[in-house]
């Protein structure tokens, strides 16, 4: 029997962090680790063993620690790594977080979260992910750390298929469903800070990161014009301006000419939870049932 994902926290602790304008439910957590930390952590998925990199798409790259998926979505479960678990603690201080966020008991088993899988992706500038959905393999409430670099997230929605002459873009995953050309908001994600994605805005909408390797930050829609600037850059509005927490940002945005910036090498760590785990790890899949005494 699959079992019944918890009800949808309220997190109503992380108001003043919701991001505005957005489809529930995206909260914005500015410097949620240390630079140190951002270095550290850096330096582990840099140095991970030549073997756990994937490389898909336009050539990103990709790493998964604590396990992969069959092909029934279920994950194989590895022990995480102690650069993810123990020194930084970060899987730990992300579940207790949003437990505290959730307002469950301290010291419960039971978590809004639950972080049993964490997928790290690598972006050269002029790399990005096309619009999708993460699946219904994972609980609707993921949590994303950037490091090294900016990047810009679009958030998109499908559209009827009867709608008059929609406009269409390609679906990853998601065949026969399409994606409204406009993407619906753009949220900035700085280093070093924390995204969470949760509810609808995680299950009903698509996610994406466009392959360009500039950005330009417009205050709002009237200073839009239908050009592109000298990088080539589309005007775009991000609904967390006011949450950055870094003033330099936040004046250049609300300024008359917009933020503009040039990707660097951004690496994303994406925490989230596999509702279906093989009992007894990859051993179960090699050598049968495992007994454990
Ligand atoms: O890099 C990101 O922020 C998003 C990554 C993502 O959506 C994914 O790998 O499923
Ligand atoms: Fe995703």
């Amino acid at each position: 029997m699959a079992p019944s994902p918890p009800p949808e926290p309220s997190f109503d602790a992380l108001k003043p962090l919701k991001v505005q304008g957005l489809p529930p439910a995206g909260y914005y957590i500015p410097n949620f680790i240390t630079e140190e930390e951002e270095e550290l952590l850096l330096r582990k998925v840099a140095e991970s063993p030549q073997p756990k990199w994937k490389t898909v798409g336009s050539g990103r790259r990709l790493q998964y620690w604590g396990g992969t998926l069959t092909k029934s979505n279920i994950l194989v479960p590895e022990p995480m790594p102690d650069w993810l678990s123990a020194h930084p603690d970060i899987v730990a201080r992300i579940d207790t977080f949003l437990d505290v966020a959730a307002g469950l008991p301290e010291n419960s088993d039971a978590h809004a979260l639950g972080v049993n899988q964490v997928l790290v992706n690598e972006y050269q500038p002029g790399q990005g992910i096309s619009p999708h959905e993460d699946g219904p393999a994972f609980r609707p409430l993921v949590a994303t750390l950037s490091l090294g670099a900016y990047t810009v997230l679009d958030l998109h929605h499908y559209i009827s298929p009867s709608a008059p002459s929609p406009p269409m873009i390609p679906t990853e995953g998601s065949v026969g469903r399409a994606i409204a050309a406009v993407p619906l908001g753009h949220v900035l994600l700085m280093p070093r800070s924390l995204f969470i994605l949760s509810g609808s805005a995680y299950s009903a909408h698509l996610h994406g990161i466009a392959e360009r390797s500039a950005d330009w930050v417009v205050r709002d829609a009237a200073v839009q014009s239908s050009t592109v600037d000298a990088d080539g850059a589309p005007p775009v509005v991000v609904a967390n301006a006011p949450l950055l927490g870094d003033a330099e940002v936040q004046a250049a945005i609300a300024s008359d000419g917009g933020w503009r910036a040039e990707r660097g090498t951004r690496v994303s760590l994406t925490f989230r939870h596999a509702e279906r785990v093989l009992k007894g790890g990859a051993f179960a899949m090699v050598g049968g049932r495992m007994q454990r005494t």
